[in-house]
């Protein structure tokens, strides 16, 4: 087929992170560009992830500020929470960012198909509502990831992170299943919004990949906030009473838990079933993701993917430079490729954590005994005032040789906003003594960072 004979330069499949900033660049490079969305424009970071999920964040935080307000002298009466209310602004907040998602679509010419699109070989795809076959001289696949329901009987009672921001009512007691990123924001989220929390996990680790002194850190604050944890602990089955809650039996327990609500956060897996990769001669992986190079380039010269569908790291940030990337090699031709070095990352549970570069654990790996640890422990100075002895933890970890700092770590109030701008420095390989030369700035919690011991 000649070039011009193609409908479109660029079909995107999946207007999320990834697809929209494709997209956007690839249009303007000047590409004729196309995207279909089966969902809402926006995808899981906007619709069902990071923004409803951090304002959820901020919603349940007031609890503490509320309590903390006395002893800087405010009265606050009758002090009550409304659940529909917060869980309403929140959706409303996710309706303005769609327009404005879609907004940036139009403005940038980028036609728009609202169903869902499947691949019919190199250089086709169909739509699923009008069957209309449209073909493009690239295709780009960024249809994202979906929660995994592991099979138990009666987990069709359960809810995933796709329903939880539409709760009819805020539940009494919540158990959740897994311990990485979502279960403990949500454990975070209920908890602070005076629900009982348990969290269930199938082996003893939360948050896998995150600083163990961290990890231990955060499970300490929150036992003692009131969430209750069971390890090694698989489910066996969910039984629906006839009052409509929840009894969750596990393995090696005696007796179920009661819940309202049971929230299913065991990952995400790339979202590829029935997308007809086949037909352009590109195999899945094993866990469904689809296999790329360096540039997001599948088996198939004309097929690109980035995002959570190539199941490398499903993070926002990651999605929108692979999408940039791409579109900037293929239309724009500018050489450029995303680097995957020193990404910094945070869970928002409460309190949260972040960390960039290599953990302890890593660094001992990479670089035997040639590590030096600094660390700083405190109580920040809200939570002394707050009667709160909860104590923050700051680990930098350096390679002892050169004092190059090769991973910064943090849990305390505010972590992800001041880790941001450490993990430049980490990026930039300076060095521990640029650190100590950085006159602190106080009073702050950042400066435990230029003090660490
Ligand atoms: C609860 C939650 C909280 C999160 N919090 C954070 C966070 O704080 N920070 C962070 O960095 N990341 C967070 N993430 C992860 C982040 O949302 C994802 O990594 C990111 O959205 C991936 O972008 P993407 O473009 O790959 O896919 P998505 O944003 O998922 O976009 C894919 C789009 O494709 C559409 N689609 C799928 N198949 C088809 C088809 N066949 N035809 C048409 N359309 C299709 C989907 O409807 C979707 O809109 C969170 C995720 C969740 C679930
Ligand atoms: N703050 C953030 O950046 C953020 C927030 C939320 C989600 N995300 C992204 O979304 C992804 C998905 O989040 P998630 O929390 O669902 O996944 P996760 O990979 O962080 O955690 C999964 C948890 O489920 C457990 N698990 C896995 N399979 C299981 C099974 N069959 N039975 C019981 N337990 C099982 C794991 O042991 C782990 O504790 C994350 O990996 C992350 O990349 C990021």
């Amino acid at each position: 087929m000649a070039e011009q004979e193609f409908d479109y330069d660029l079909f995107v499949i999946g207007a999320g992170s990834g697809g929209v900033r494709a997209s956007r660049i690839a249009a303007s490079h000047g590409a004729r560009v196309a995207v279909a969305e089966e969902y809402r424009v926006g995808g899981t970071c906007v619709i069902r992830g990071c923004v409803p999920k951090k304002l959820l964040v901020y919603g349940s935080h007031f609890a503490e500020e509320l309590q903390d307000a006395a002893n800087y002298g405010w009265t606050v009466e009758k002090m009550s929470f409304d659940w529909p209310t917060l869980r309403d602004a929140v959706l409303k907040d996710v309706d303005r960012l769609n327009t404005a998602y879609t907004s940036t679509l139009e403005n940038n010419k980028v036609e728009r198909f609202l169903e869902r699109a499947t691949v019919t070989g190199p250089n086709t795809v169909r739509l699923g509502g009008s069957g209309r076959e449209i073909s493009a001289r690239y295709i780009l696949v960024a249809t994202g990831a979906w929660p995994v329901m592991p099979d138990f009987p009666g987990n069709e009672h359960c809810i995933t992170s796709n329903e939880v921001f539409h709760l009819e009512n805020l539940p009494k007691r919540v158990v959740i299943s897994g311990a990485g990123y979502i279960a403990m924001e949500f454990a975070g989220i209920f908890n602070a919004l005076g629900c009982h929390v348990t969290v269930v996990n199938r082996s003893e680790t939360i948050l896998r990949g995150y600083d163990e002194s961290l990890r231990d850190r955060l499970l300490q604050i929150t036992m003692a906030r009131g969430i209750e944890y069971k390890f090694n602990c698989p489910f066996e089955k969910v039984e629906k009473q006839a009052d409509g809650s929840l009894q969750v039996f596990l393995a090696g327990q005696p007796d179920p838990l009661a819940a309202d609500i049971v929230l299913v956060a065991t990952g995400r897996l790339p979202k590829t079933d029935g997308l007809g990769l086949e037909t352009a001669g590109i195999e899945l992986g094993a866990q469904g993701e689809i296999p790329v190079d360096d540039h997001g380039r599948t088996a198939c010269d004309s097929i690109y993917a980035v995002g959570d569908v190539t199941n490398r790291v499903q993070l926002t940030p990651i999605a929108i430079r692979e999408g940039h990337a791409f579109a900037d090699r293929v239309f724009g031709g500018k050489d450029t490729s995303v680097s995957y070095d020193c990404i910094p990352s945070a869970v928002f549970s409460q309190p949260p954590l972040a960390g960039v570069g290599l953990t302890e654990s890593q660094a001992r790996q990479a670089f035997g005994g040639n590590i030096k640890v600094y660390s700083s422990d405190f109580r920040p100075m809200k939570n002394i005032f707050g009667h709160r002895p909860e104590r923050g933890l700051y680990k930098m970890i350096v390679e002892a040789t050169s004092e190059r700092v090769l991973g910064i770590h943090m849990i305390g109030p505010e972590a992800p906003e001041i880790l941001q701008a450490a993990a430049i420095a980490v990026k930039a390989g300076l060095t521990k003594a640029d650190f100590d030369a950085t006159v602190a700035l106080h009073p702050s919690m950042a400066e435990e960072l230029v003090l660490m011991r």
